[in-house]
């Protein structure tokens, strides 16, 4: 099957520091693909240097087969940031449709695929408020129904239910098999330990290395304990053991 993200030996510099050393990441259609790792492991990094938003150092980053950086394949991705990038004296409903047209969503969709998205994430009654009237919670909600707006192939969500309650976690938690039951591919990251036992494979970054990836039960056999949490921590211990012997 055609992989619909093929990152191969990514690496990143800011100045002396490696932030990404020789990465490799793949996602097929249908799949959940949950990056973890400490602050500052180079998620995000990782995640900009997929959609093409980082110069490289070193590799290739290949989406629907096409090289990264490509602004045709860009609008088929919905990329939830980390930081959200709203307009914040439009309303709601102002910034979806903005968004829709730069996506390209044809006309005829545009109101179907805006209240799929917004219902999805709780806003529909709140479409008609200035953004800059939001909570922070309802930002990242809005942030997610524009990732959802143009129907994409490829979801790119960088901690997306930071600030959302429970309930609303576990609806998007549900959407989100569905719409990986539909073929779609998904990236998330995420500092959630129950979010990333839902994905079907984990990448473990620290310190922009690839310390382990597999399924979550793979993981957890491989390092002989009961939950994605321990095997965090044990990976990280190992790592700095490593790195003191030598
Ligand atoms: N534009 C930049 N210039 C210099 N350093 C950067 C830049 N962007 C990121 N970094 C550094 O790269 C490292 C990786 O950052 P990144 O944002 O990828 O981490 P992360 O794993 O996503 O962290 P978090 O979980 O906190 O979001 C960090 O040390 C960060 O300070």
């Amino acid at each position: 099957m055609t992989l619909t993200v093929n990152a191969e030996k990514i690496t990143k510099r800011f100045g002396s520091k490696t932030v990404l050393d020789q990465v490799d990441l793949q996602l097929s259609p249908g799949e959940i693909l949950g990056l973890i790792g400490p602050s500052g492991a180079g998620k995000t990094t990782l995640v900009k240097a997929i959609l093409g938003m980082e110069k490289l150092d070193g590799g290739t980053a290949q989406v629907f087969e096409q090289t990264m950086p490509n602004r045709p394949v860009m609008a088929e991705i919905g990329y939830m940031a980390q930081s959200d990038a709203l307009y914040q004296d439009l309303t709601a409903k102002e910034n979806l449709l903005f968004f829709a047209r730069l996506m390209g969503v044809p006309h005829d969709q545009l109101a179907p695929n805006m209240a799929y998205a917004t219902e999805l994430v709780n806003l529909t009654a709140d479409l008609n408020k200035k953004v800059v009237a939001y909570s922070g919670g309802m930002k990242r909600r809005l942030s997610l129904a524009i990732a959802l707006i143009q129907d994409p192939g490829l979801l790119i969500l960088d901690e997306p239910t930071v600030g959302i309650d429970p309930e609303l976690r576990q609806q998007i938690w549900a959407e989100l098999k569905r719409l990986k039951d539909q073929g779609k591919a998904i990236l998330i990251t995420t500092h959630v330990m129950d979010e990333a036992e839902r994905c079907d494979q984990l990448m473990l970054i620290r310190e922009g290395i690839d310390l382990a990836h597999g399924t979550p039960q793979e993981l957890k056999d491989r390092y002989g304990v009961a939950t994605i949490e321990q095997v965090f921590l044990k990976a990280g211990r190992l790592q700095d053991e490593n790195q003191s012997n030598r």
